[in-house]
């Protein structure tokens, strides 16, 4: 069998994490004792045979990304095992904590991410959805780039620029106008360091997709987060 393979009889399941695009991810266990996280991938979700195919992105190996272990391909819903975040999507992590994270640990949890995302581009990898809520934390704090596997997404609400799902707020307006993905329109969602120093807000949070679509075309961006320093601002305000 592939290298990826997961034996389905090896895992054991704990209990439900949350519920994402794809499906329910669910904390594990692998041979009795790794602590894992399973995610299903509802029927019709993705291009499975393509996503198995290339499995490429089990490939990729970075301290700052979260480890994918392997696939079950022998039952539906498939299954995908990867490395278990104590502390869950650092969306909500931010969120639950606003305001009580110093200066130095917002600046880590940056440097983490662009350590992970400087990997991906090293490997010619686009990741296409770069945002907080695809981003997980660890019990140490550490936090790591996942959801790279997006460009099997089959719903086209995530895909066209027009769906409702779409992540207009972290996309460039070549992606908005022409699809058009590089390593350059994931150093766009770089608006990820703006959510970090903004503490988990929503960028342009009063605005609709549509018109941020107009505000950006017109050269309009997002506000110095109230945490960020001068220079930091300088540096967010350059991906843009
Ligand atoms: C502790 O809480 C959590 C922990 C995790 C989690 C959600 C929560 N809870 S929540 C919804 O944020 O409140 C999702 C994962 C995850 N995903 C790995 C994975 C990737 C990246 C790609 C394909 C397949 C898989 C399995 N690893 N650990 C956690």
């Amino acid at each position: 069998s592939e290298k990826w393979e997961i034996n389905s009889s090896e895992l054991t399941f704990m209990k439900e994490l949350g519920s994402g695009q794809f499906g329910v991810v669910k904390l594990g266990k692998w041979r009795d004792q790794q602590k894992v996280a399973i995610k299903s991938i509802r029927e019709g979700a993705m291009y499975e045979e393509d996503f198995v195919e290339e499995a490429k992105v089990m490939r990729l190996c970075h301290p700052k990304l979260v480890q994918l272990y392997g696939v079950c391909l022998k039952h539906r819903p498939l299954l995908i095992v990867a490395e278990f975040m104590d502390n869950g999507c650092l969306l909500n992590y931010l969120r639950q904590r606003g305001g009580t994270l110093k200066e130095a640990w917002l600046m880590s949890m940056c440097q983490d991410v662009c350590e992970g995302m400087e990997y991906l581009e090293s490997h010619s990898f686009i990741h296409r959805d770069l945002a907080a809520r695809n981003c997980l934390i660890n019990e140490n704090n550490v936090v790591k780039v996942s959801d790279f596997g997006m460009t099997y997404v089959l719903d086209n609400q995530y895909t066209s620029s027009s769906g409702a799902k779409f992540p207009v707020k972290w996309s460039p307006p070549e992606v908005l106008h022409y699809s058009k993905y590089s390593n350059k329109s994931d150093v766009w969602s770089f608006v990820l360091i703006w959510e970090i120093f903004s503490e988990g807000r929503t960028p342009f949070e009063n605005r609709s997709n549509l018109e941020v679509v107009n505000d950006i075309t017109r050269g309009i961006r997002l506000y110095r987060p109230h945490r960020a320093s001068q220079p930091l601002y300088t540096i967010m305000y350059r991906c843009w």
